[in-house]
């Protein structure tokens, strides 16, 4: 599923004990050189060397000397006459007088004579000075060649170059066709060579992502093996290490729009942080960021990120599964629950009905997420039994919608009752908290292989007596076959 170019995003809001499946917002994320195909290059062991003096093309040309002072209107006269190939200037110097310059003509120019250029246009030159007639010759080498017309000359014919890298900082990575493989070594040099000092490592992935981390491996073909590396995005700058940690630079525009969609003094947790992608920015923005990562690198690099961006004041990071995460994070420590009720003994309040019950099933909810994250055994649910509960959840968020009066639409999931009945969404500026057990807005789910299966992680977090806030907006990622459909994701959640 991971091959498809679509990504849908998920957008989830859930009452107290249960995930209700509110809504879903789907977004379509989505020269005559032919004789150095056989000798450009050779085997050496087993790489192969790329022999440059094989790209040398020698021109044999003709050139004007122009007194200096005469040079630009020579130009404009001769102007589709001279020589004009990329990159070299048709002026240059003549080596043998500093009062005099070469205007060197065009490759169709044949003859001393120039009986290839017409006679008025000669008439013109010659009233201005004495017209002198020198050979002039000219190598365009290696180093004048791009890398694309390098490699259409080395790579058989039929067999399409490779156009284009991901670039990340000084690291260019290359996903190489298994028919380009006996190619990998010559591939890599030219793209070096034809990119340094910008690109110094030139690295290629070698299979598919397996691991939790969501790190490929990487051969480095040329350069030097140091993928430590800087990148920058929307003014924040990202240090990371290519080999260690999940990195994509494509994904800068939707770390751009989920971003556009917080406020200053929201709270965000996120659930897959990676080096801060979603967090350094928010966090910029004045949001509040619990960003958690399983990676210990993405984490290492997620607080160096925040120090240099000068955001650690806003960026707690955490490392850990973003399950045992979400529960310590949102479960209402014990702590508060023990004055809460000692202040409920005191006031003589109720605790048997209305609001006494809820703390009754508080004191469960809390037992069971507390078990969740301190039984190391504990399993991913399947996106079949989580979405069981999900259903049941569906009916109560479009019975919701329609009390709201907005008709089950995307607003829907930001709309949540609050502790007084009222459903409104409260800014957080009304009710800015650093207990995560009272109040989140945003949780960024950037997992797509699987983290529909955390969204159970969820059921019977929220505490509504503690809440203070609207409901979480969920961002949940998950990856869909082009052939798929926002409802059939939606039809696997609740079947
Ligand atoms: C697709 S990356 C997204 C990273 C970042 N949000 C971004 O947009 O670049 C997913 C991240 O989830 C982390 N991850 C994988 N499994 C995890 C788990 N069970 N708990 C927490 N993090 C996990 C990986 O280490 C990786 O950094």
């Amino acid at each position: 599923m991971e091959t498809t170019p679509l990504r849908s995003q998920v957008f989830f809001s859930f009452p107290q004990n249960s995930i209700p499946l509110i809504n879903f917002v789907l977004r379509l994320l989505n020269p005559s050189f032919s004789e150095l195909k056989t000798t450009a290059f050779r085997i050496q062991g087993m790489k192969m060397a790329l022999d440059e003096s094989k790209f040398d093309l020698h021109l044999k040309l003709w050139a004007i000397r122009v007194p200096r002072e005469h040079c630009k209107l020579a130009t404009r006269v001769l102007n589709g006459y001279m020589l004009d190939r990329p990159r070299v200037k048709p002026i240059t110097e003549d080596p043998t007088s500093d009062k005099t310059r070469y205007l060197i003509l065009s490759e169709n120019i044949q003859n001393p004579d120039l009986s290839d250029i017409p006679d008025e246009k000669l008439a013109e030159l010659k009233s201005l000075f004495e017209v002198e007639v020198v050979p002039y010759s000219v190598t365009l080498g290696y180093s004048y060649w791009t890398a694309d017309h390098i490699l259409k000359q080395i790579l058989p014919s039929g067999v399409e170059a490779p156009s284009s890298f991901e670039t990340i900082g000084h690291v260019a990575h290359l996903n190489i066709s298994d028919e380009l493989l006996p190619y990998k070594d010559v591939i890599a040099k030219v793209i070096y060579d034809k990119n340094y000092p910008r690109i110094q490592t030139v690295v290629n992935k070698v299979g598919t992502i397996t691991n939790e981390f969501r790190v490929p491996k990487f051969e480095v073909l040329a350069g030097k093996d140091d993928m430590e590396t800087e990148v920058k995005q929307y003014g924040a700058i990202f240090k990371l290490d290519y080999s260690l940690v999940y990195w994509n630079s494509r994904l800068e525009h939707e770390h751009l729009r989920l971003i556009s969609l917080f406020q200053p003094g929201e709270i965000i947790c996120d659930m897959f942080a990676g080096i801060g992608p979603f967090a350094i920015p928010a966090a910029q923005k004045g949001c509040l960021v619990y960003a958690n990562d399983l990676n210990p690198d993405s984490i290492r690099f997620l607080k160096i990120n925040a120090r240099i961006n000068k955001v650690d004041d806003l960026v707690h990071a955490y490392n850990m599964d973003a399950r045992k995460f979400i529960a310590q994070l949102m479960t209402v420590p014990l702590s508060s629950l023990e004055s809460d009720n000692h202040k409920f003994e005191s006031s003589g309040e109720d605790m048997t009905s209305g609001e006494g019950q809820i703390k009754l099933e508080d004191r469960n909810v809390t037992d069971e997420v507390k078990d969740k994250f301190d039984d190391n055994s504990y399993k991913l649910e399947t996106v079949e039994n989580l979405c069981s509960q999900a259903n049941a959840n569906v009916i109560t968020a479009k019975r919701r919608s329609e009390d709201n009066g907005t008709g089950g639409s995307a607003d829907v999931a930001v709309i949540a009752r609050t502790k007084h009945g009222s459903n409104k969404r409260i800014k957080s500026s009304e009710s800015f908290t650093n207990k995560p057990w009272e109040h989140v807005d945003h949780v960024i789910m950037n997992l797509p292989a699987s983290a529909l299966q955390f969204l159970d992680a969820f059921r019977g977090l929220i505490q509504r007596r503690y809440w203070k806030a609207s409901l979480p907006l969920i961002h949940c990622y998950c990856f869909m076959r082009s052939s798929e459909t926002m409802e059939y994701i939606v039809s696997c959640l609740i079947a």
